[in-house]
């Protein structure tokens, strides 16, 4: 479980997060919607502390992030807008393995991840491969499988679809599907909802820093008619 609990932030004393309080519990599929700047990204990455409220506390299955930031780390994996960022050696087996290997554990428990995070993935085999030889769909499920690796609890993506075609996104859609079916919870930011309403449990919605909507799918969609967000036609209230 990730609670935020009345957390503001701000860069330089410019608010980005402003009293936010919210739970995600776990194997919950929650979108993080809302227009560019209003502080999606400044909220994931308080949820495993890359960055830390100026006020309030964010606790992950209870304990504040700021108390045990290598538990958190481990429950809560990231994977970052833009995939290249995040990789840190030139296979797909190594990039996997890395941060398993930083836990510390027995060389047959991270083989054993890596086989399972890439299988997740549908990579299976594909240990060998050169991450700069691979698709930007197949690298973005490299990080997915690195974040999964670590076996976490939480899957917390912002914006992973950019620059990914449309065979590409559906893929790693289908992956966070199954993913989430199979009990992991998922956090996916983006302003771009097209076709990630009917996956999720729960949509949380950002303007300016705040919460402005947060419920269940088909109720909240009415309310984010008046955001600047990308909702699918099929799904836009009064048409
Ligand atoms: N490192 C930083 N230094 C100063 N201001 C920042 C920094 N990172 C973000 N901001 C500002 O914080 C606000 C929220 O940014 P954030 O990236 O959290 O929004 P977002 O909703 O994720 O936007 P996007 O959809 O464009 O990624 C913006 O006004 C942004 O300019």
């Amino acid at each position: 479980m990730i609670e935020f609990d009345a957390v503001s932030f701000g860069f330089e004393d410019v608010p980005v997060l402003d009293d936010v309080s919210l739970t995600i519990d776990d194997g919950e599929f929650v979108v993080l919607a809302g227009a560019n700047g209003s502080g999606k990204t400044t909220l994931c990455r308080h949820c495993n502390g890359l960055l830390e409220p100026d006020s309030g506390t964010v606790r992950v299955d209870g304990t504040p992030v700021r108390d045990d930031l290598v538990g958190a780390r481990s429950t809560v994996g990231m994977v970052f807008q833009h995939p290249r960022d995040q990789f840190v050696a030139a296979t797909v087996g190594s990039d996997v393995a890395f941060g398993p290997e930083n836990l510390g554990l027995p060389r047959a428990e991270i083989d054993r991840r890596v086989e399972s995070a890439l299988a997740a993935v549908n990579m299976t085999g594909r240990e060998t491969d050169l991450i700069d030889a691979l698709s930007g769909g197949e690298q973005s499920r490299v990080a997915i499988a690195g974040a999964l690796a670590m076996d976490p609890s939480h899957l917390v993506l912002d914006e992973p679809f950019t620059g990914l075609d449309d065979p590409a996104r559906r893929s790693v859609l289908d992956r966070l599907a199954s993913l989430s079916n199979d009990g992991t919870g998922v956090v996916l930011a983006t302003h771009d909802l097209r076709d990630v309403i009917p996956l999720a449990d729960r949509v949380i919605a950002m303007r300016d820093g705040r919460v402005v909507v947060d419920g269940t799918s088909p109720g909240a969609l009415d309310e984010l008619a008046d955001l600047p967000v990308r909702v699918p036609r099929s799904r836009r209230p009064h048409e």
